[in-house]
């Protein structure tokens, strides 16, 4: 079977090298033959998937440095019909591209947001005059680097497969860096449809597509469900009703995010990681009892972690 994986381009990204560790746990698992495709940002790369452009999308969601990737939390809440199949932890290491002689020459810097940031640190010590400028990924602005006066921050793999010099590597300000990336691919089923223990035996009578396929070869095992909420209203309590939910079961949650709503100043979504199996009668129950204390409630899917 034919799998298309969208993911941040051009080739190089960190995205990239998480799509491609996907594609190797998908050959071993299914059998099937994957082709990656390169988008322009992030939320290109998610639509392209929500729309069937490319069955899968793999992005970026979390740092353990700069925190949340918001593009995709943002982009993800705006979409309906996404469904995280599984997710992936990266190491994550910088290296300084440029074909300047030394530091001194470099006058403009240029890299992904969250690559810019996870190194700031190592740039003030070292190129503290460079401007730092901000691009749609980590290897979008490898075009410049015929410039002595330009350095870009990628990934070592990048240097190589472009054949450019490394100046300097690593240069994340903190050796432990690691990115938790996201497979997406469109829901097969509302999760509110299965029956407690039925999602196996509900997946196959699905139509043959990849989600299906990826699914099969691992639905037993999710351990994590990611949602997101808005709240009814702007009230004392409003988010401690949707806490206890999880906190009265025993579920434990491994993260909480807010986003603003971008109706008004001081709304905001909430993005949280459960620690189980939507599968399962307790959770199932719990997310039945936040339908009553949130005004949107998104499920985001139920997966594993791959490691
Ligand atoms: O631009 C990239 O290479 C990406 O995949 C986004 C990113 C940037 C920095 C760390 C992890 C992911």
């Amino acid at each position: 079977m034919k799998i298309s994986i969208a993911h941040l381009g051009p080739v190089g990204t960190n995205a990239e090298t998480a799509a491609l560790a996907y594609v190797q746990w998908l050959s071993k698992e299914t059998n099937s033959e994957c082709t990656l495709c390169p988008y322009s940002t992030i939320s290109q790369a998610l639509e392209a998937s929500a729309t069937g452009l490319v069955d899968l999308s793999v992005v970026p969601v979390e740092n353990s440095i700069e925190g949340s990737v918001t593009v995709t939390l943002d982009t993800l809440w705006k979409l309906d019909r996404l469904r995280i199949q599984h997710a992936l932890v990266l190491p994550i290491s910088h290296a300084l591209i440029s074909k300047a002689k030394s530091f001194n020459e470099i006058q403009k810097v240029y890299s992904h947001p969250q690559a810019l940031a996870q190194c700031q640190l190592w740039l003030g010590q070292f190129i503290p005059s460079a401007v730092l400028i901000p691009a749609n990924s980590t290897t979008e602005s490898l075009d410049y680097i015929d410039d002595t006066s330009v350095a870009v921050i990628s990934a070592p793999r990048a240097a190589q497969l472009y054949n450019l010099p490394v100046l300097a590597h690593p240069i994340n300000d903190y050796p432990d860096n690691y990115t938790r990336f996201w497979i997406l691919g469109k829901g097969v089923e509302e999760l509110e449809n299965v029956e407690i223990g039925d999602r196996p035996s509900s997946i196959k009578s699905i139509t043959k597509s990849a989600t299906k396929l990826i699914l099969d070869a691992s639905s037993s095992n999710c351990t994590h469900t990611s949602l997101a909420f808005s709240v009814p209203a702007n009230m004392p309590g409003a988010l401690v009703k949707p806490l206890q939910v999880f906190a009265s079961r025993g579920i434990n949650l491994s993260r909480i995010e807010s986003r603003p709503t971008k109706r008004s100043l001081g709304e905001y979504i909430f993005f949280m990681d459960v620690e189980a199996n939507a599968c399962q009668a307790l959770v199932r129950s719990a997310l039945e009892e936040l339908k009553l204390y949130t005004e949107t409630l998104k499920i985001f899917g139920c997966y594993s972690v791959l490691v």
